[in-house]
């Protein structure tokens, strides 16, 4: 039976990275990506970005929504501090089937829960059942019709705290919409667009981080 793109990619992943080295498994899936493959990863370019506001943020409690194969997991996940958790949501099981293997050869499965399921449907648990009181930073890139439902049904679950980061991928390419004029408009967030290019290509895109105000 024929492989698919997330098994070829953790494959280059088990032959060009070294476990438990988690800036070895990025660059080995960007290599992947840029020379074989492309593949919807947040990439290197957009990385950077994301690095920097993490480390900016230096969060305790992290959530991801779409894991897609554990990239931007391991990237945020490798700045966090010890005791610092990350969970990540993923709708497909078979993305989540990789992610796993992905995020288990970087080392950094301690820092890291991988929660199968949709958006919708875990985020009223979180608190209940994750024991999460309120999020640092949430990155939003899963189903980019689902980020302002999803950001709308963390303020109503009392999941974000004044200061909380929204860092969103993709909007411009594919592009959300009505999630940026919501967090552009809205009094109870301070928005930046950071201009950056759909990973592993010259098409713009960019990330947007929001503080949310309370
Ligand atoms: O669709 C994307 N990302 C979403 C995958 C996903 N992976 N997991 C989910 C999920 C969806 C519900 C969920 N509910 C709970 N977890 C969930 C997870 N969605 C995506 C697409 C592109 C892209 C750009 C240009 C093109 F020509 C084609 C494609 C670029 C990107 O950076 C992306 O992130
Ligand atoms: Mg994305």
């Amino acid at each position: 039976t024929q492989s698919t793109r997330p098994q070829r990619l953790l494959s280059a992943v088990q032959k060009n990275a070294t476990r438990g080295d988690p800036c070895s498994v990025v660059k080995a899936i960007d290599q992947f990506c840029r020379s074989k493959e492309w593949a919807m990863n947040v990439g290197d370019e957009k990385g950077c970005i994301l690095d920097s506001v993490v480390s900016e943020v230096n969060p305790t409690t992290v959530l991801e929504l779409g894991t897609y194969c554990g990239y931007s997991t391991v990237r945020i996940a490798n700045l966090l501090p010890p005791h610092a958790k990350l969970i990540t949501l993923e709708f497909n099981p078979d993305f989540a089937a990789i992610a796993r293997q992905v995020i288990a050869w970087s080392g950094l499965e301690e820092k890291v829960q991988l929660v199968e399921g949709a958006s919708g449907d875990l985020i009223p648990k979180m608190k209940e059942d994750f024991g999460v009181k309120t999020f640092d930073l949430v990155f939003l890139d899963h189903w980019k019709d689902r980020y302002l439902p999803d950001t709308k049904l963390m303020e109503a679950c009392g999941l974000l705290r004044k200061g909380s980061i929204l860092l969103a991928d993709n909007v411009i390419c594919p592009g959300t919409p009505d999630y940026l004029e919501y967090v552009r408009s809205s009094p109870r967030y301070e928005s930046q667009y950071f201009k950056s290019h759909l990973e592993y290509t010259k098409v713009e895109d960019g990330l947007e981080k929001s503080v949310f105000l309370g």
